[in-house]
């Protein structure tokens, strides 16, 4: 049964859909959507569950359509089956992740040299859907359908040697601060075959995730892994400073973590320091993936990603964990997000900013420290007892931050003529403060409006915007982090036997934006029973 592109699902055993050219994934069951404790699992990353618990998905055995099968019988409520169900080893459901992309508030640039920054997530979200291969099937797919990018590896050629060879081995909760030239090196034959067929610039976009994905999955993953497809469709524009990389890593090393069943939870009464733990791992192998695609990041980007809602986060020692200090009080600040659409590489304006430091040293150090006494005035406003987000002195008080922070970035020379262009426009207006957000030289800004604007002069601004070509993004702040839909079947309160089924067919068909997000129960008519979210804890 098929409704808008979903499938309804009733409870019984049911195939995941089949898609064009693709390895037929195996049929699934539903079983529970919790996700196992798997807080007992062995630390080897090879997914060697030393636990006794029966829902634990086995992937390094068989997992045929007949094991499959001989769970139909099972049902779909039975949280404790008998064991004969551990001995079948069944195969892993599909299932989805989910990440948010983020703004800067403040402290871009500088906090790669270790000052604060101010950051929260926004509702535009990265989504994965992880299809599990049949055994027979021994193929790694990528489909990250924003970029165009399709490509299978086979999984026993990959270099697993030089990545699980005890001099280089690291565990899933190692802290990983620089990417290994020898493992870089031995991927690169399997990432320079990648869409071979396009023009440089186009293949070196799907040359970086391509990268993030084979050094994430090489690290956590091993020979005996299950072949599966990896789909990914974003709602976060790219090129647009709004952390759409830092998100698709976050998701991939949630995937890779769950498929390895080294995750507790989440659950809703998970005790906020055991969600902490899930999430810095996550985080932690995200900002691997981001050193493949961005080179030096700070690691913000994915530690919005990953928590979700503000942080004040900074990384004085980039061989140690960053500071984090969730901002819970950080308020719906009335924001408008406009695109310059004009592209450009967070590599690119980073290194610039390195270039201006090596050639103007004591400079260019006052500017990025002048940034964090920016940063720092927001958390004291943040942190003074009697705070109240939504008053005029508040949004006067960071209004004026956003304008000085700006003209520091501008000064950095990371700014760019059209972002210069939305400033001039809204100062013209007098409607409010503006900054660009991300690494900027291109990509977005951020007006923080006044709280009397009136509604025609935003009209008229938005209309000249449009007419120069600047493209309008409608977002919320501060929501969720990384969650997980698993299986990914959305509940609905009305649909007491099953739920709605997301399969590989209806999430490459959903259209753009709006259409996702309803397959995927967010956004416009919300449904997200069967999300469930790791929560940061917030003392
Ligand atoms: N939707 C996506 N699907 C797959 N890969 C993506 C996607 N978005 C970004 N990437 C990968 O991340 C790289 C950098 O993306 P992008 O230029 O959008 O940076 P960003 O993370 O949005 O910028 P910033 O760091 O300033 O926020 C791309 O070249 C691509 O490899
Ligand atoms: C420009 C930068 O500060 C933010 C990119 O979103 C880079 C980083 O922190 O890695």
């Amino acid at each position: 049964m098929s409704t808008n592109g979903v499938h309804r699902r009733n409870g019984s055993m049911k195939g995941t859909g089949s898609q064009n050219n693709q390895p037929r994934p195996v049929a699934h069951f539903e079983i529970d959507h919790d996700l196992p404790d798997r807080s007992r699992v062995d630390g080897n990353g090879n997914g060697n569950d030393h636990g006794t618990d029966p829902d634990s998905l086995d992937h390094s055995s068989d997992s045929s359509n007949a094991a499959a099968s001989s769970h139909n019988h099972i049902g779909m409520t039975s949280r404790r089956p008998n064991m004969s169900r551990k001995a079948s080893s069944p195969m892993a459901p599909t299932f989805m992740v989910s990440a948010p992309g983020k703004v800067i508030v403040f402290g871009e640039h500088a906090v790669v040299h270790g000052k604060a920054a101010l950051a929260a997530a926004i509702s535009l979200r990265s989504y994965l859907l992880v299809t599990t291969l049949s055994k027979s099937h021994r193929t790694v797919t990528l489909n990250f359908r924003d970029l165009g990018l399709s490509h299978t590896w086979d999984i026993d050629t990959l270099p697993w040697s030089v990545f699980h060879h005890p001099s280089k081995k690291k565990f899933y909760y190692d802290l990983v601060t620089d990417l290994d030239p020898e493992l870089v090196e031995a991927i690169q034959p399997h990432v320079d075959i990648v869409s071979k067929h396009l023009p440089e610039d186009q293949r070196k976009i799907h040359i970086r995730s391509a990268s993030s994905f084979l050094y994430l999955f090489l690290s956590l993953g091993s020979p005996q892994s299950p072949g599966a497809i990896y789909t990914l469709r974003s709602t976060i524009p790219t090129g647009a400073g709004l952390g759409s990389s830092a998100s698709v890593c976050v998701c991939l090393s949630a995937a890779l973590l769950l498929q390895i069943r080294t995750l507790a939870g989440p659950h809703p009464d998970q005790p906020p320091e055991e969600a902490e733990t899930q999430i810095e791992r996550i985080n932690r192998w995200a900002f691997v993936g981001e050193m493949c695609i961005h080179g030096n990041p700070s690691g913000v980007d994915n530690t919005v990603a990953s928590g979700g809602k503000a942080v004040i986060f900074k990384r004085p020692d980039y061989l140690k964990p960053p500071v984090v200090i969730p901002v819970p009080q950080f308020p719906e600040l009335p924001l408008l997000l406009v695109d310059t659409r004009q592209s450009r590489s967070t590599m690119t304006e980073v290194a610039k900013v390195g270039e201006l430091k090596k050639a103007h040293p004591v400079v260019t150090e006052s500017i990025l420290n002048a940034i964090d006494q920016v940063t720092c005035s927001a958390q004291r406003l943040l942190e003074t007892p009697d705070f109240v987000g939504d008053s005029d002195e508040t949004l006067a008080h960071f209004g004026t931050l956003i304008r000085i922070n700006h003209g520091f970035l501008v000064s950095l020379g990371v700014s760019h003529p059209r972002l210069e262009r939305i400033r001039e426009l809204v100062d013209y207006a007098d409607m409010g403060w503006t900054k660009l957000t991300g690494a900027g030289g291109g990509g977005c800004a951020m007006t923080l409006l006044r709280p009397d604007v009136k509604p025609e002069v935003v009209r008229d601004l938005e209309q000249k915007l449009e007419t120069e070509g600047f493209t309008k993004y409608e977002t919320t702040l501060g929501g969720h982090g990384i969650g997980v839909l698993y299986p990914a079947v959305l509940r609905s309160g009305s649909d007491e036997e099953g739920g709605i089924e997301i399969d590989q067919q209806s999430f490459e068909n959903a259209e753009g934006t709006e259409g996702i997000e309803r397959l995927v129960g967010v956004g416009y008519n919300e449904q997200r029973e069967g999300w469930k979210f790791w929560k940061r804890a917030t003392h």
